[in-house]
């Protein structure tokens, strides 16, 4: 595919969807001490991007009130620990979609639009992407949406399938779709039942990625999909997250074996 005609999506000066993919690392950390220190260790990898996952921190907060407050208190030592060039994703991965714990659709929207607002006048934002589950809440979905656009901030639209590999036009759609709402980089992340599962993962990404409507994510979840977070460039996949320390999602492999692997496997 020349790589030319390819629309891509920029964030804090990387570009999604051109050349190599990006790799991103899961924060896991549940309080601000661990979290600081992940980071930390992922700024000496290889990922420009690194992916907050928001349902991990502060579990101890059943309050959605109250673990909003300490999230917006540790974004700015986050985002300093960061520095400029790192790009920052937030993600509350809720339990229906296999994360750590459930938060109700006004709550989620309350949430990351508290993080995408928060800007102080005349700064760059501390968050680059957002990650929105676009199976939630037809208006928190929008609105989540359309403040991400007011503020320069890139939206990742997601779905997640932890029990099986839904059939290719299914995955296509579900691509597109996330598209046409708004999402600049959709991605879906699915479990694979057989080796041909992992194939036609493989095929939506590549089919998508022919049209040439700008950059998304695929996943095929757990050991057997493994290939599909180091072929990601092959078929046509924007990014790829690998762990450093403790990581977010079956199958996840280390960060620096995944840029070796990147570079090996380069079409
Ligand atoms: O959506 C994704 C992809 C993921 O589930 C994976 O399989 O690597 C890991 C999650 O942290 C992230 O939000």
């Amino acid at each position: 595919m020349s790589d030319e005609r390819r629309r891509t999506a920029t964030v804090r000066g990387i570009e999604l969807g051109r050349g190599r993919p990006e790799i991103i690392v899961p924060l896991v950390g549940e309080d601000l001490e661990p979290l600081l220190a992940q980071a930390e260790s992922a700024l000496a990898s290889p990922a420009r991007i690194l992916e907050w996952r928001l349902d991990l921190f502060r579990p101890d907060l059943e309050d959605a009130g109250a673990h909003r407050e300490a999230v917006l208190e540790a974004l700015s030592p986050l985002r300093t620990a960061l520095g400029a060039d790192r790009a920052l994703l937030v993600t509350f991965r809720t339990t229906a979609e296999g994360g750590s714990r459930p938060l109700s659709d006004r709550d989620l929207g309350a949430l990351l639009e508290a993080l995408i607002t928060g800007r102080r006048a005349g700064t760059q934002s501390a968050v680059d992407l957002v990650d929105i589950e676009t199976a939630r809440d037809r208006s928190v979905v929008d609105s989540v949406i359309a403040a991400a656009r007011r503020h320069g901030i890139a939206v990742v639209g997601s779905f997640h399938d932890f029990d099986g590999t839904p059939d290719e036009a299914r995955l296509v759609e579900l691509l597109r779709a996330q598209r046409a709402r708004g999402a600049d980089i959709p991605k879906i992340a699915v479990t694979p039942r057989s080796a041909r599962d992992v194939l036609t993962l493989l095929s939506a990404s590549l089919t998508v990625a022919e049209d040439r409507t700008g950059p998304h994510l695929a996943i095929s979840m757990g050991s057997l999909g493994a290939t599909s977070r180091v072929a990601a460039e092959a078929f046509g996949s924007a990014a790829t997250f690998a762990s450093v320390g403790e990581g977010s999602a079956p199958g996840q492999l280390a960060a620096d074996e995944v840029a070796r692997m990147l570079e090996l496997l380069r079409p």
